[in-house]
C-alpha cells in the first residue's frame, strides 16, 4: 500500500553563494496525518529547507513536492498551506484582530468564520487583548498572534518553523496537545522544527538534521531505542557523533530516500495520489486586494510618522519654499562717501532746487542728499565715511555691500549737464554720475542692489526734472520694456521656480513614501507570508499603487492648497490640468521609488536596509533637481546636457506647469502637453524595468 505522501524532497541541493552547501542530496518523506519533527543544530538548514518547501526559497536541484503540487503554485499553496517562518512576519500596525482578518482574507475566509476562529485562537494560544498592536507586544506574544495567522483558516499542512520558541511550558504543552489533535482527528499534516529537542517526543516521525543531510529518520521510540536512551537530547548528540566518526555515511535507520530513491514512492504513483484537480478554496482577488489594502491603510493611519508624511510635511515645505525663497533682501548696508555734503545732516539736510521761472533755469544745492535719503533705511543702510579708502577697507567688518560716493561738484556738475548737455565737458559728465563699487559676492544680493538704486535714481531723478519744469521722461533711458503678454514687467524669481519646486517636492515625497512602506513589507516578511498564501506580487504591487496614489492625491492637495490660498500663487489656466500634472507627478515619483528598490531587490538577496534605499534615492534625486530647471533656466546649459535635461521626468512638466500657472495655457497646447507625454513615458519605463528585475529575480 503506498502512503499518502503530504511532501517530499528528493536529492535536494542548496548553497547560498559559494559557501559550502546547506542541503547536499536531501531527502525527506512526510506522510499525511502526521507529526514531523525537524531537528537539528542551529544553521543546518532547518529554515533554509522549510521556506523552500512554501517556495519562498529555489532549491539549486533536487525536487520537492507539497500536496501533489510544486512549492509555490496553486495545488501547494493558497489555504492548503499554513506557514509560520522563524520571524514574526507581520506589520507592526496589525492589532491581534487586523492580523487574523488580513491572513484570513487573503485565504478567502469569511470575516464571521475569521470571528469564529479568532475566539478559538484566543484561547488556544493565550493571545493578548483583541485590538493590542504587534508593536506593543512582548515577543512571545508576538509569536502567539504569528502562530495564530498560520492557523487561522485551517490549513491541511502546517509547516512551523520553531513555533514554540520562547513560550511558557503550559502554553507549549496546548499547542503540541492542538498539534496531535489535529492531525489525529482531522488528518492535517505538521512538519515542524524546535529546539527543544524533548518536547518532540510527541511527534510521529522524527528527522534528524546535520551538515545537510538526515542523520535518521523515524518515530521517537524507535530513535530511542535504538540508541538506547530515553532522552532524544541524547539520541541526537550519539548519533551526531557517530556521524562524525563516519563522514558522509548514514547512521542509524537508513532514512528514506537516502540509500535507493526505488525504495520510496514514484512520482507517478505521486500523481495518482494527488488528482490534477485539488479542491482548492480560493480567495478571489477583489478579496485578497481588498485584505492587502486594509492592511497599507493600517500601516499607514497608525504609523506616527504616516499622517505627518502625508499632510503636514508638504504644507512644511511649501511654507518653508515661499519664506526663503525669491523674496527681497533686507537688512543691507552700503557704504556712502558724499564729498559734496557729508552726511547730509544726519538725512535731515533733502538738498535745495530753485526753479527760476523767469530765466528758465535750475540750481542745485546738495543734490546728493536727494539721492541717499531716496532708499529706505530698512533696505540698505547707510554707513557715512569721509574717507574713501577707509570706507573701502571697512567694507568686510561693516558687512557693507559696497560704495557709493558722490563727488565735490555732484550737483554743480548735475546742474551743468541740464543747463547744456551738448558742450559738458566729460569731467562734469563723471562729477555729476553717483560711482558704486559694489564688492559683495553674492550676485543676487549685487543685482538686487543694483536695480534698486537705478530705480531710486529715476525716481528720484523724475522728481527733480519735476521741480526744474522738465518733463520726467527726460530721466529715462531711450530703450523702453512695454508690459508682457505673459507675466508682469518686474517678475518675480519665486514665480520661475514655483512650478519646478512644487513638481519636484511631490516628486520626492512620492518616491520616499514608495521606497518606506515597500522596505517594512519585505522587512517584516509579510510580503513573503502574503505570496506563500497566493497573494501574487502584481497584487501587492498594484495594491501598494492604490495605496500611494491616494497619499500622493492628499500630498498633492495639500501643496497646491497652502500655495494658492496662503501664499498666493496665481493659477490662470486650469486648475484641474495642474492637479492632473501634480498627481502625475507624484506617480512618476513613487515608480521611479519602486524601481529603485527593484533595482536593490535584484543586487542584493533582500533589501533590509532603508538606509541604502535612501542613498540611492536622493544620490540619484539632486542631479534630477540641478538638471530640471528648478534653479537656473535649461537654456543656460551646453546644448548636449540640454536635450538630456528635456528628457529627465521633472524639466518638461515643470515648463508645463509654469505655462499653465503663468500663461494659462491648456493641455491641448504643445508645451502643456509635452509635459504630460514625458511623464507618462517615465512611469510606464519605471514600472517595466521594476517588473523585468522583480522578476528576473524571482526566476
Ligand atoms: N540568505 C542567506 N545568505 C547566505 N547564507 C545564508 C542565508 N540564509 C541562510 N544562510 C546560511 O545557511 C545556513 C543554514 O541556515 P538556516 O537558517 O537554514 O539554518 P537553521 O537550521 O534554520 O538555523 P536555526 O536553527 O539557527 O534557525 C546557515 O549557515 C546560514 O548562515
Amino acid at each position: 500500500m503506498v502512503v499518502e505522501q503530504a511532501i517530499i524532497v528528493r536529492d535536494a541541493k542548496k548553497r547560498y553563494g559559494s559557501g559550502t552547501p546547506v542541503l547536499n542530496g536531501f531527502n525527506l518523506n512526510v506522510p499525511k496525518g502526521c507529526i514531523y519533527g525537524l531537528l537539528g543544530p542551529s544553521g543546518c538548514g532547518k529554515t533554509t529547507l522549510l521556506s523552500s518547501l512554501v517556495g519562498v526559497r529555489k532549491m539549486d536541484s533536487g525536487e520537492l513536492w507539497v500536496l501533489g503540487g510544486k512549492p509555490g503554485t496553486v495545488e501547494s499553496g493558497i489555504t492548503r498551506v499554513g506557514y509560520m517562518p522563524q520571524e514574526i512576519s507581520l506589520v507592526d500596525e496589525f492589532s491581534v484582530i487586523g492580523a487574523l482578518y488580513f491572513f484570513g482574507r487573503i485565504n478567502g475566509m469569511e470575516d464571521y468564520t475569521i470571528e469564529d476562529r479568532y475566539l478559538f485562537l484566543k484561547d488556544l494560544l493565550q493571545l493578548p487583548p483583541r485590538d493590542r498592536l504587534v508593536r506593543n507586544m512582548s515577543g512571545g506574544q508576538q509569536r502567539r498572534v504569528s502562530f495564530a495567522a498560520a492557523l487561522v483558516h485551517q490549513p491541511e499542512l502546517l509547516i512551523l518553523d520553531e513555533p514554540t520558541v520562547g513560550l511558557d511550558p503550559v502554553l507549549r504543552d496546548n499547542i503540541w496537545d492542538h498539534l496531535v489533535k489535529i492531525t489525529r482527528d482531522e488528518g492535517v499534516t505538521v512538519i515542524i522544527t524546535t529546539h527543544y529537542i524533548e518536547e518532540a517526543k510527541q511527534c510521529n516521525k522524527i528527522g534528524l538534521m546535520r551538515c545537510g543531510q538526515l542523520l535518521a529518520e523515524s518515530s521517537p521510540s524507535e530513535l530511542l531505542e535504538q540508541c538506547q536512551t530515553d532522552s532524544l537530547e541524547e539520541a541526537f548528540l550519539s548519533l551526531s557523533q557517530m556521524q562524525a566518526q563516519n563522514q558522509g555515511q548514514a547512521v542509524g535507520q537508513t532514512p528514506t530516500g537516502v540509500s535507493g530513491i526505488s525504495n520510496v514512492i514514484t512520482l507517478d504513483a505521486i500523481y495518482r495520489n494527488y488528482p490534477t484537480k485539488v479542491e482548492v478554496r480560493r480567495s478571489s482577488t477583489k478579496k485578497k486586494c481588498h485584505a492587502l489594502l486594509m492592511k497599507n491603510a493600517l500601516q499607514f493611519l497608525r504609523h506616527p510618522g504616516g499622517v505627518l508624511f502625508s499632510v503636514l510635511l508638504p504644507i512644511l515645505q511649501v511654507t518653508l519654499f515661499f519664506n526663503s525663497y525669491g523674496l527681497d533682501p533686507k537688512d543691507l548696508a552700503i557704504s556712502v562717501v558724499n564729498e559734496e555734503a557729508g552726511n547730509c545732516n544726519h538725512g535731515r539736510n533733502r538738498g535745495n532746487v530753485t526753479y527760476n521761472q523767469n530765466e528758465f533755469t535750475c540750481n542745485f544745492v546738495d543734490l546728493s542728499c536727494r539721492f541717499t535719503g531716496g532708499f529706505n533705511d530698512s533696505l540698505l543702510k547707510k554707513l557715512y565715511y569721509d574717507d574713501y579708502s577707509k570706507a573701502v577697507d571697512e567694507i568686510t567688518t561693516e558687512h557693507s555691500v559696497g560704495v557709493m560716493h558722490f563727488s565735490r561738484n555732484f550737483s554743480y556738475a548735475l546742474q551743468a549737464k541740464l543747463d547744456d548737455f551738448l558742450s559738458i565737458s566729460d569731467a562734469d559728465l563723471i562729477a555729476g554720475q553717483i560711482d558704486v563699487s559694489l564688492h559683495t559676492p553674492d550676485r543676487q544680493i549685487g543685482l538686487f542692489v543694483q536695480k534698486e538704486l537705478f530705480e531710486m535714481f529715476q525716481r528720484e531723478y523724475k522728481k527733480v526734472l519735476k521741480e526744474c519744469g522738465i518733463t520726467p521722461k527726460f530721466a529715462d533711458v531711450p530703450i523702453h520694456f512695454e508690459d508682457p503678454v505673459y507675466g508682469k514687467k518686474d517678475q518675480k524669481y519665486i514665480t520661475f521656480i514655483t512650478a519646478p519646486f512644487i513638481l519636484s517636492l511631490v516628486f520626492i515625497l512620492a518616491t520616499s513614501i514608495s521606497s518606506s512602506i515597500i522596505i517594512t513589507d519585505r522587512h517584516s516578511g509579510v510580503w513573503d507570508r502574503s505570496l506563500v498564501q497566493g497573494v501574487t506580487t502584481a497584487e501587492i504591487l498594484i495594491t501598494h499603487l492604490i495605496s500611494q496614489v491616494i497619499v500622493i492625491v492628499i500630498q498633492v492637495a495639500a501643496a497646491l492648497c497652502i500655495s494658492f490660498l496662503q501664499f498666493d500663487v496665481e493659477c490662470k489656466g486650469s486648475l484641474a490640468t495642474v492637479i492632473w500634472l501634480g498627481i502625475l507627478d507624484g506617480v512618476c515619483g513613487m515608480s521611479y521609488g519602486k524601481y529603485i528598490l527593484s533595482t536593490r531587490f535584484l543586487i542584493s538577496v533582500m533589501c533590509t536596509s532603508t538606509a541604502l534605499v535612501n542613498y540611492a534615492s536622493v544620490g540619484s534625486f539632486y542631479p534630477l533637481v540641478l538638471l530640471c530647471g528648478l534653479i537656473w533656466p535649461v537654456e543656460g546649459m551646453p546644448k548636449f546636457l540640454r536635450w538630456f535635461s528635456l528628457s529627465l521626468p521633472l524639466t518638461l512638466p515643470g515648463i508645463s506647469l509654469r505655462g499653465v500657472l503663468e500663461k494659462g495655457s491648456s493641455v491641448n497646447e504643445p508645451e502643456v502637453y509635452q509635459g504630460f507625454l514625458v511623464l507618462a513615458a517615465w512611469i510606464v519605463g519605471f514600472i517595466s524595468l521594476c517588473l523585468f528585475q522583480l522578476r528576473s529575480k524571482s526566476t
